[in-house]
């Protein structure tokens, strides 16, 4: 199908103009055709093929199993069934060690179908990101809380607490976008930080659980609807509670991103 007929494509350009101008950008990860399908009559503009896929689609306790090979799998399924969504696929655990590493891993989520691939973390991840988008290929950065560093971490907490380790923060953000980054996705991270690197950066920010001052939203899909085994992060909102189908779970979550209902206060956290 790909992007012969439908809609335009939604552009690095247009998601740029959307938060220039504070209209919220929705995002949601896909795995699969059905659900690319499903998104993309939705309105949802932009499509996370994430590295969550080791939680939601294997069954794994963290991301750090997954490869690239399985991520361009799980992307070219999406992207069959995409008509004009924006589609970003994450870089998945120790496959952007080094620069040409990086590169070549992104060449086959790129070759897969994403239009843009996603990193965890930041200042330290300049020289990728600068060797990366010299080379055409549009990064997003991830910062706050970096699934892939759970063992490092020892467990998923919320980021950038401290007085110090917001500014640090803050100064990561700046950082990734002055070495070239299209995009960042701010998770688990008070909402006053949130809104603070959102207004001191040019580029979007995508929040999971960083309040509702970032210039879009994102949530893993299986847990939007409620079907992810465990108790959900806080940051999660169950969009099935009131909907008979998951079409119109999807549209109610786009609605409420779009109007700021999306996060309310209960889904975040202070600083
Ligand atoms: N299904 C799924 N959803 C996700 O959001 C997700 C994944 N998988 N896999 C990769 C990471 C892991 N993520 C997680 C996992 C757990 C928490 C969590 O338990 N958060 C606590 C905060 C703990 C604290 O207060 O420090 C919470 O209550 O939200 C957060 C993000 C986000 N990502
Ligand atoms: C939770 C989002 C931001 C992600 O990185 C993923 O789904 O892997
Ligand atoms: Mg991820």
């Amino acid at each position: 199908m790909g992007y012969l007929q439908g809609e335009k494509p939604i552009t690095i350009s247009k998601l740029h103009a959307m938060h220039a101008e504070g209209e919220k950008i929705t995002m949601l990860t896909a795995y699969d055709s059905t659900m690319s399908a499903l998104l993309n009559r939705s309105g949802v503009e932009t499509i996370l093929i994430g590295d969550s896929l080791g939680n939601v689609i294997q069954g794994h306790s963290s991301t750090t199993p997954v490869t690239v090979k399985q991520v361009a799998y799980h992307t070219e399924c999406v992207a069959r069934a995409n008509t004009h969504a924006f589609i970003i696929a994450d870089l998945p655990f120790a496959s952007y060690g080094n620069p040409v590493q990086a590169l070549d891993s992104a060449a086959e989520l790129m070759r897969a179908g994403a239009d843009m691939v996603k990193l965890e973390g930041g200042d330290w991840q300049i020289d990728i990101i600068q060797y990366l988008v010299e080379r055409s290929v549009p990064v997003c950065a991830h910062l706050g809380l970096l699934p892939q560093s759970v063992h490092i971490l020892g467990g998923y907490k919320v980021q950038g607490k401290s007085k110090d380790a917001a500014s640090l923060m803050l100064e990561q953000a700046i950082a990734c976008e002055q070495a070239g980054a299209q995009m960042i996705v701010l998770e688990a991270i008070p909402s006053s930080l949130g809104k603070l690197i959102t207004e001191s950066l040019s580029i979007p920010t995508i929040g999971i659980g960083a309040g509702v001052n970032c210039s879009g939203q994102v949530l893993v899909l299986q847990d939007m609807l409620g079907i992810s085994p465990g108790k959900p992060p806080k940051f999660v909102k169950n969009f099935m509670d009131g909907h008979a189908s998951i079409e119109a779970a999807i549209k109610a979550y786009v609605r409420e991103v779009k109007s700021g209902k999306f996060p309310g206060p209960e889904h975040g956290f202070a600083g």
